[in-house]
């Protein structure tokens, strides 16, 4: 019953990422004990050493956010170039997407708009577009445009076209919105796709929670700290009976969209938070504080019950953490 997080500064890619699988029992010498929330006082991020290869691995402030109900672990990853956090999320979802396939038979995958379909470029490339077994998936949308498919604000296309037209994962396995209903209607729809998809068992249960359990939420941020469209100060983020809601309001256009409710965000298995630019760099570092104020943002209500929550972030996201 604990959180905790290690930083790793890390100029290379994925052979310098601490392993994923199996999962660390105890420490590696390189890495500093992880830290319990609940029964030690947090200490601020300290930089120990830094190598251009070799991960440093600091101790840190768990994110200072609020105790989670389970337990779950938070890592940042910060990479010297994008080049080289794309490489490494690419090892991060294949390496998660072999768990999940080989526990499950299935890999269900949630996917957010904005700059993330970018940074997944490596995995439609060799050897990920060879390795994965891309049949096992089943790719969701953490949020979602109401707008036709095929518009250009569309992440449905924005996915498709950057990433799932590029991989063989079977079409009947890719869950886009019905952009022909409205917003609340559309809400409504893909919450009774996912309740169809857990009678199945495609889609798990959380044990602890009563909401369905994503594998994996590959998710983005906006310089606001907003995730999927949960906005800074928005009614919706405090939802917490609904697992698909609608706002026709969102202060970023369009101002219609669905989202995932954070009780959803909340269950999940893995997520991958990320985030790279200096326009970035102020939600971040609010984000990573260990001083917390009541104005969370909703990156900082992303807090998993039970479950691992990385942070892959470049050199400029993080410029303004003090070390
Ligand atoms: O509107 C949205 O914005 C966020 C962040 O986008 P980014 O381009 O700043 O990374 C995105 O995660 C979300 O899915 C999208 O609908």
């Amino acid at each position: 019953m604990s959180t905790s997080m290690t930083v790793s500064v890390s100029a290379a890619a994925s052979s310098s990422l601490p392993p994923l699988f199996p999962r660390r029992r105890s420490p590696p010498a390189s890495l500093v004990p992880v830290r319990s929330l609940r029964s030690r006082p947090r200490p601020r991020p300290r930089l120990l050493s830094s190598a251009r290869t070799t991960p440093v691995l600091l101790p840190a402030a768990a994110m200072a956010a609020p105790a989670p109900a389970a337990s779950s672990k938070r890592d940042l990853l910060i990479f010297d170039a994008e080049e080289n956090l794309a490489v490494a999320l690419a090892k991060y979802t294949a390496d998660i997407s072999a768990k999940f396939a080989a526990e499950r038979g299935a890999v269900t995958v949630v996917l957010s708009g904005g700059s993330l379909i970018y940074a997944l470029r490596k995995l439609t490339e060799a050897p990920y577009l060879e390795t994965v077994d891309w049949s096992k998936w089943h790719v969701f949308w953490v949020d979602e445009r109401v707008v036709p498919k095929d518009h250009e604000d569309s992440n449905y296309k924005l996915a498709l076209d950057g990433f799932l037209s590029k991989v063989p994962i079977p079409a009947g396995q890719v869950y886009a919105i019905n952009d022909a209903l409205s917003a609340e209607g559309a809400a409504e729809d893909y919450e009774t796709i996912l309740k169809q998809l857990v009678k199945n068992g495609v889609l798990a249960m959380s044990k602890t929670t009563g909401f369905p359990r994503f594998d994996l939420q590959l998710l983005g941020m906006g310089p606001d700290g907003h995730i999927a469209s949960l906005f800074p100060g928005h009614p919706l983020v405090k939802e917490n009976k609904k697992w698909v809601t609608h706002i026709l309001d969102s202060p970023k256009p369009p101002p219609q969209r669905i989202t995932f409710t954070f009780p959803v965000i909340n269950s999940s298995a893995y997520v991958a938070m990320v985030v790279t630019g200096a326009g970035k760099a102020g939600a971040v570092q609010k984000a990573i504080s260990d001083k917390k104020t009541s104005d969370l943002l909703p990156v900082e209500m992303a807090i998993l019950d039970d479950g691992e929550f990385t942070w892959f972030t470049d050199k400029e996201a993080v410029s303004m953490l003090q070390n």
